[in-house]
């Protein structure tokens, strides 16, 4: 570990001041493309924002899913879509190929020297450990300096390894370009040898099941699902939270779920997570309409600010106790709406009409 003093020194003469705090900007739904898939890249200009039906994340995937042959083909379709698109509040991220590949370096020099002033953050794949958040630390001061960028891109991990489970704290904490985790279920799965064949979501044979009823020992057991996620998620709220940068949850692969895809996306969003990733346009509303507080979270956030004074002290407001400790988690979410509103025209309506009454 780099000591405090030289934490936020640039890696490479030239290079842009690394960032003291991660900019918070809403980033609901992280939407994947394929660049090198001509109907899908074409779809691109269309889905900036702003809107309420825009992403608020466009990324440009090159790693998983992109087939082999077409890897060359995804890095210039997306260096191409960049320097064609004017993204305006929506932004721009990558997933690279894994730093073992064989095409990661070339991703990371064209992409940082042709496109790197339109690149918000940088997605990782497969991180294990700091040592890794650390090589891309350094190549990408380099080529900051190189290509002459203001302003440093940010970094975001896939979790998606035991080791790097294991190592979650030092990844979050390896640099100031540390934008983010999300989960990577499938891969994860795999390496842990879980016995599930999906990305992400639950498997119904992961429950628990109701005590017998002594009086009725034949009676039906009532059982209950339960979310394989869970330990995970959580790991990556805390550590996020302990180093000021963001979790989100990841992909939800049974695209015709959507109702599954809901509730995976809720239970993230209210463990902390501030967004996740769509894999298909029908996912992009589902996502932007779990990660914005409902109205009806909003007015009730604003009344207890309202009722809480100067934020000491408790109060009773429909029969409950708010105090300061409910205050901070109700600010939470009225900063949330207030950041949001300021690119969502159509929430910004829904947030301004709530009239808060005591
Ligand atoms: C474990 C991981 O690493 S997850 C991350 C990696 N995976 C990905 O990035 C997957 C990205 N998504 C996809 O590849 C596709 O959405 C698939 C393969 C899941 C489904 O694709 P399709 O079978 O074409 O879906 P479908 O027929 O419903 O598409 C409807 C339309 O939306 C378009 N579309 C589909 N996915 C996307 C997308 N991600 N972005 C933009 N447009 C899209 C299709 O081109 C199609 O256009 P059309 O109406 O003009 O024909
Ligand atoms: C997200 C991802 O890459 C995975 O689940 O493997
Ligand atoms: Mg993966």
């Amino acid at each position: 570990m780099r000591p405090a003093k030289d934490f936020f020194r640039p890696l490479a003469v030239g290079a842009p001041d690394p960032v003291h705090e991660v900019p918070a900007r809403p980033s609901r739904a992280i939407h994947f493309f394929d660049p090198s898939n001509e109907k899908m890249a074409s779809k691109i200009p269309d889905m900036v924002g702003p809107g309420s039906g825009a992403p608020d994340v466009l990324l440009g995937n090159l790693e998983d899913a992109v087939k082999a042959d077409n890897k060359e083909a995804a890095r210039a379709g997306l260096v191409r879509i960049a320097q064609a698109t004017d993204f305006g509040p929506t932004q721009l991220w990558t997933r690279i190929n894994a730093l073992d590949s064989p095409w990661v370096l070339d991703d990371l020099t064209t992409l940082v020297t042709e496109i790197g002033d339109k690149l918000d953050v940088i997605m990782v794949p497969k991180v294990q450990g700091a040592e890794d958040i650390h090589y891309v630390d350094r190549l990408l001061a380099q080529l900051e300096a190189k290509a002459g960028l203001e302003r440093p891109i940010l970094v975001h991990a896939i979790l998606e390894t035991a080791r790097g489970v294991a190592n979650i704290e030092e990844i979050c904490g390896a640099s100031p370009r540390m934008q983010g985790l999300s989960l990577g279920p499938a891969d994860l799965a795999a390496d842990r040898r879980m016995k599930t064949t999906r990305v992400g979501g639950g498997h119904p044979g992961y429950l628990v099941r109701q005590d017998p009823d002594p009086q009725q020992p034949d009676k039906q057991r009532q059982t209950y699902q339960q979310d394989l996620w869970h330990y995970t998620i959580a790991r990556m709220v805390d550590a996020c939270a302990m180093h000021g940068v963001y979790p989100y949850y990841g992909p939800f692969g049974d695209i015709a779920d959507e109702t599954a895809c809901e509730d995976q996306f809720r239970n993230a969003f209210l463990l902390g997570c501030v967004g996740t990733w769509s894999l298909h346009p029908k996912q992009i509303a589902i996502a932007n309409r779990v990660f914005s507080p409902s109205v009806e979270d909003i007015r009730h956030a604003r009344r207890v600010v309202a009722a809480m004074g100067d934020g000491t002290g408790a109060v009773m407001l429909d029969g409950k106790m708010e105090d300061d400790a409910s205050l901070k988690q109700c600010l939470v979410m009225v900063e949330l709406a207030e950041q949001l509103a300021a690119i969502d025209p159509e929430l910004r309506k829904q947030y301004d009409a709530i009239e808060v009454d005591r």
